[in-house]
């Protein structure tokens, strides 16, 4: 598929070029041509007519299949747009669903991606109807007008049907979170950028073999796995990346899987620490808009440094601060940051932030333990380890273990008849 490809920047706001060959790049296509320019919004063709002509040319003389704009067209920006080039037009968005229908395997990021698509096409279907009532021939996608109100019925029936399945999908996620939750896992979620570094994270932590590759959007799946934090059970999830202005239908649609955000004890925020300075600000702060949006902003937040054997400890502390200045004024608390190399598996300061934050979770409490039979003493020992963190053991006729643990657990230690009561913290 050839493309020629149409940037609009705000006057006060430059896109990003490269990330927008990027996605191009990953929806497969070949670029013959980019266009930049700088300019308010056109309302008509969201560019300006002058550049509109200088596209026409284009067009006539490279014939691409495709004019993909890095913008978001209104519908009847889009159909003007189609009207005068005679080419199909698609938009940012309209590209980012396209990668997005490649990379879904399973039936859940299927789903999700068909509902954006068709929450998509919605408005699209509608102008189209609404041209037609003004006495416009084309409808959508040259559908007469009969076909294109039997259209929008079918997207209405299909949404319906794909937002119940959904629903289900997403109740059973929910009971299964609780049932680990009950068996004392700490749930983690990943979260940040595409491209950011967090499937190889959840590789490295879980030696796992999820896909990992230098390209947007690899992950649509959301994977599960558990793993030992110095002994504790926790499970780490790997989910969608985020992506500039990600729209609210898109979030929308994926609701069920970056709900597993939401939930989750701990947010580890990826950032690839590894891009100049202005691109890990815009990108840090797209993925604070997400969250934001998510309403997931309430959770500890940690964020993770990511590449740093690409730019050296240095550089990376000058970016923790200026991160860490950045939250501040978006009063954005976090919980701490950590400077890693998940590709080398340089992740112990990430360990460390973790495993603060996880003791300091309202769920976990300083406890003390007495146990009077002293063969039970290994058996709690290791029920403690899992569920919680030792601080002090004392051994003599009567064991007395000081450690903190999830409250909902602590009916896993008094089945075997120990004593237990709260301790007040150091
Ligand atoms: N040099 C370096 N490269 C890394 C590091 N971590 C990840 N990468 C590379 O960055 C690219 C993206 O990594 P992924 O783990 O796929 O990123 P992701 O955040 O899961 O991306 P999406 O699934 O697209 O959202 C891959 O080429 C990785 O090998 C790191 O610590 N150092
Ligand atoms: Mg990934």
């Amino acid at each position: 598929m050839k493309v020629v490809g149409v940037i609009r920047h705000e006057p006060r706001r430059r896109a990003s070029r490269e990330e927008f060959e990027e996605l191009l790049r990953s929806a497969g296509y070949e670029v013959l041509a980019i266009v930049e320019q700088v300019r308010e919004e056109h309302p008509r063709y969201n560019i300006g007519p002058g550049k509109l002509e200088e596209v026409k040319k284009l067009v006539k003389a490279l014939r691409p299949d495709r004019v993909v704009f890095a913008n978001r067209l209104t519908p009847s920006q889009a159909y003007n747009l189609w009207r005068e080039l005679r080419v199909e037009i698609m938009d940012k968005w309209q590209l980012v669903l396209e990668i997005f229908e490649k990379r879904a395997h399973s039936k859940e990021a299927k789903l999700q991606v068909e509902l954006a698509n068709l929450q998509y096409e919605l408005p699209l279907v509608k102008e189209a109807i609404r041209r037609i009532r003004l006495g416009d021939r084309a409808g959508f996608k040259g559908m007469g007008e009969y076909q294109t109100q039997q259209y929008l019925k079918h997207i209405r029936y299909r949404m319906g049907k794909i937002r119940e399945e959904l629903e289900k999908i997403r109740a059973e996620r929910a009971v299964r979170r609780k049932k680990r939750e009950e068996e004392g896992f700490v749930l983690i979620a990943l979260a940040g950028y595409t491209n950011a570094g967090k499937s190889t994270l959840l590789n490295i932590l879980t030696n796992e073999d999820v896909d990992a590759k230098n390209q947007m959007f690899t992950t649509l799946d959301t994977t599960t796995r558990r793993f030992r934090l110095r002994g504790k059970k926790v499970l780490i999830t790997d989910t969608v990346g985020f992506i500039d202005d990600l729209p609210p239908f898109i979030v929308e649609a994926f609701h069920s899987t970056l709900e597993e955000i939401v939930k989750a004890d701990v947010v580890v925020l990826v950032v690839d620490a590894s891009e100049p300075w202005p691109e890990v600000r815009r990108k840090f702060l797209a993925s604070l808009d997400v969250l934001r949006e998510l309403k997931a902003l309430d959770r500890p937040i940690i964020v993770a440094l990511n590449k740093v054997d690409l730019v050296g400890e240095e550089d990376a502390g000058e970016k923790e601060a200026l991160i860490l200045e950045l939250a501040e004024r978006r009063s954005v608390t976090l919980s701490g940051t950590a400077k890693i190399s998940a590709r080398l598996g340089r992740v112990e300061e990430l360990l460390e932030v973790l495993e603060r934050t996880i003791l300091s979770l309202p769920k976990f409490r300083l406890f003390e333990i007495k146990i009077r039979e002293p063969e039970k003493v290994g058996k709690v020992l290791s029920i403690v380890r899992s569920i919680g963190e030792l601080v002090a053991v004392e051994y003599g006729p009567e064991t007395t273990i000081r450690a903190y643990i999830q409250a909902g657990m602590i009916r896993e230690l008094t089945k075997l008849g120990v004593e237990l009561r709260a301790a007040q913290p150091p």
